[in-house]
């Protein structure tokens, strides 16, 4: 057994993810800690909303609501359609917590006591009209370089140029509209990473040797262009107040840290909020989880690739200017985009398929599915309801769901409800056996090494393999010559049903508990099988009682994916 720290990249709270998100982050390590968990293994997964920042404060304006307020309700928004997703998270946090307050000021003292923290004075837009400094990103104006005319005071979307938004031609505020901007002159925090860039390098050396190539490269572009000091304070009222026994003035100023700065340290924030919440007689030790840990706790953290700079690169170099031994990554789980018909899934435009849409459309068992055996691991994927529809109803309701129904049915049409003796085990079943052991093997190995979409494709070969044996072993043909040789492959293809229910968890969590639960199997608590187990086929015995569970996915009809298409869109939308 060991300890495994899971976290996925915080949703930030402005509004309801959609399927990118989930399956860029939530999803896989829900379905990774699942795993761990079925395994045998001490796993602690955390996840929290994002919560500080300009966005947040702009979506608040628009809901009407004080932004802590708006937080509360947009967290258990989210929340709740992670609830429907069934997402096991073993807390899910929020970043403008307390605890994330305190471990954040904590680390901004430690830099600072270590020579990593520097004042400066900087030149910042500000907007009257709009009573705040305006963030980088909304000043918008005409590019210097191409002449684009909504570039953004970080970057022009249009030539990639990074700007400064001094670097603008006629800069406009993006939020009032307003062109009356002065610049003026304040003061900020600065984390120097240009002086952690060798440990930084050294650390990655030794530590990304088996991560993803999409999380090593992206780590090592980043060094490459080498790493620059970095305002870690906003002007802002919502945030984490810079400490006023460091740095009097600045918090007299009513600074707050930037939100890049304190998400990633609401990992930890998030650990140590699970624990205040811990219910009487249970003992919760978030601190054996992050402190000297090294030996003890492998973390793997789950993420789409425009976060993977922040965990490898410049979380790493906070961490590493404390001088105090919190735990850092092991393995960095990067993803590439999902697309929507090849397009960009949108918050801002709406555009593409949200998670509280889906789940209004089909439960949450049919996307996480999919979403995994879709992954966007090696490239970019593409949703489109059309390939959506065609593995919800081969996969899932074809090879599945069929068989399950037809062998419980069929069986208790023909013996009653209780699981068939019949004749002992013969030829087949011992090929049958060979051949899922090969197969969960090959899941085990691919789950292990976070290839979910492999891992899926091992699973539907397991799911395959019943719908074989079945076929093969004909038991409809069966019963009019021989009713024994019925009765052994019936209960066989009930040993494989229960396997189902046990391997397949980790993907499909409630369809699983559906069928575990069609037997009344005393003391059935297991939570893997062992290869010979699964070679015998016999964990459910003849004489066990059963019942036939609704139908676990139904199919996609055409109408139902018209009625898809003219709700979200489809590939004209593109
Ligand atoms: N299309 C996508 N495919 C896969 N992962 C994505 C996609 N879009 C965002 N992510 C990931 O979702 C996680 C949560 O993201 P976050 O809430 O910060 O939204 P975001 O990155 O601003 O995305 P968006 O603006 O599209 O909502 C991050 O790990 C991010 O990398
Ligand atoms: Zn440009």
């Amino acid at each position: 057994m060991a300890r495994h720290l899971v976290t996925s990249a915080l949703p930030y709270i402005n509004g309801i993810k959609h399927l990118g998100n989930m399956v860029g982050s939530m999803l896989p390590a829900d379905v990774y800690s699942r795993y761990l968990r079925q395994r045998g293994h001490d796993v602690l997964y955390i996840c929290a909303t994002d919560e500080h920042g300009t966005p947040a404060e702009l979506a608040a304006q628009e809901a009407g609501l004080p932004v802590d307020q708006f937080c509360t309700q947009a967290h258990d928004a989210q929340r709740a359609v992670y609830d429907g997703f069934e997402l096991a998270f073993d807390y899910f946090g929020r970043s403008s917590s307390q605890q994330n307050m305190e471990i954040t000021q904590h680390f901004a003292r430690k830099l600072n006591e270590n020579g990593f923290i520097e004042e400066r004075a900087i030149r910042q837009v500000y907007s009257p009209a709009d009573g705040r400094f305006l963030p980088d990103r909304y000043v918008e104006g005409t590019c210097p370089h191409c002449g684009y005319d909504k570039a953004r005071g970080d970057q022009c979307e249009n030539c990639t140029r990074v700007l400064d938004p001094t670097d603008l031609i006629g800069p406009r505020s993006a939020i009032s509209g307003s062109t009356e901007l002065e610049v003026r002159e304040t003061k900020h925090l600065f984390l120097l990473q240009s002086k952690l860039q060798h440990e930084v390098e050294e650390w990655i050396d030794a530590v990304s040797a088996e991560w993803p190539q999409l999380s090593s490269s992206i780590a090592r572009k980043w060094l490459t262009e080498g790493l620059h000091d970095r305002a870690i304070t906003r002007d802002l009222d919502w945030g984490v107040p810079v400490p006023a026994d460091t740095w009097p003035e600045l918090a007299a100023e009513g600074k707050v840290f930037y939100v890049w700065f304190d998400a990633p340290i609401e990992y930890i924030g998030a650990t140590k909020e699970w624990a205040d919440v811990a219910p009487d007689g249970e003992s919760r030790d978030w601190k054996s989880w992050w402190y000297e840990a090294d030996d003890d706790v492998r973390y793997t953290q789950f993420m789409a690739k425009d976060n993977v700079p922040f965990h490898t690169v410049m979380f790493p170099a906070t961490e590493l200017g404390l001088r105090e031994p919190w735990k850092k990554v092991d393995f960095v789980k990067g993803f590439n985009w999902l697309t929507y018909y090849g397009g960009k899934f949108s918050t801002s435009q709406k555009r593409g398929v949200f998670t509280d849409a889906a789940l209004e459309v089909l439960p949450g068992d049919y996307w996480r599915y999919f979403l995994i055996a879709s992954a966007p691991e090696s490239d970019d994927s593409s949703f489109t309801w059309e390939h959506f529809t065609a593995t919800v109803n081969k996969d899932l309701a074809d090879t599945l769901g069929n068989f399950v129904n037809r062998v419980l049915s069929f069986s208790r049409k023909r013996f009653g409800d209780e699981v068939p003796a019949g004749h002992a085990a013969g030829e087949a079943e011992a090929k049958l056996g060979e051949e899922i052991a090969r197969l969960l093997a090959e899941y085990e190995e691919q789950m292990e090494a976070l290839q979910f979409r492999k891992a899926a494709a091992a699973l539907r070969a397991l799911w395959s393999a019943g719908n074989s044996y079945l076929e093969e072993k004909a038991p409809w043909l069966e019963i009019k010559t021989d009713p024994d040789a019925a009765a052994l492959t019936l209960r066989t293809a009930m040993n494989l049903i229960h396997l189902y229910a046990i391997v397949s968890e980790p993907l499909i969590p409630a369809s699983a508990a559906a069928m575990r639960g069609a037997f009344a199997l005393a003391g059935d608590t297991a939570t893997w099988v062992t290869s010979e187990q699964v070679k015998a086929l016999d964990i459910v015995p003849a004489g066990t009682a059963f019942t036939v569970p609704p139908v676990l996915f139904l199919k996609i009809t055409e109408e139902d994916l018209e009625s898809y298409r003219a709700r979200f869109g489809g590939a004209g939308n593109a």
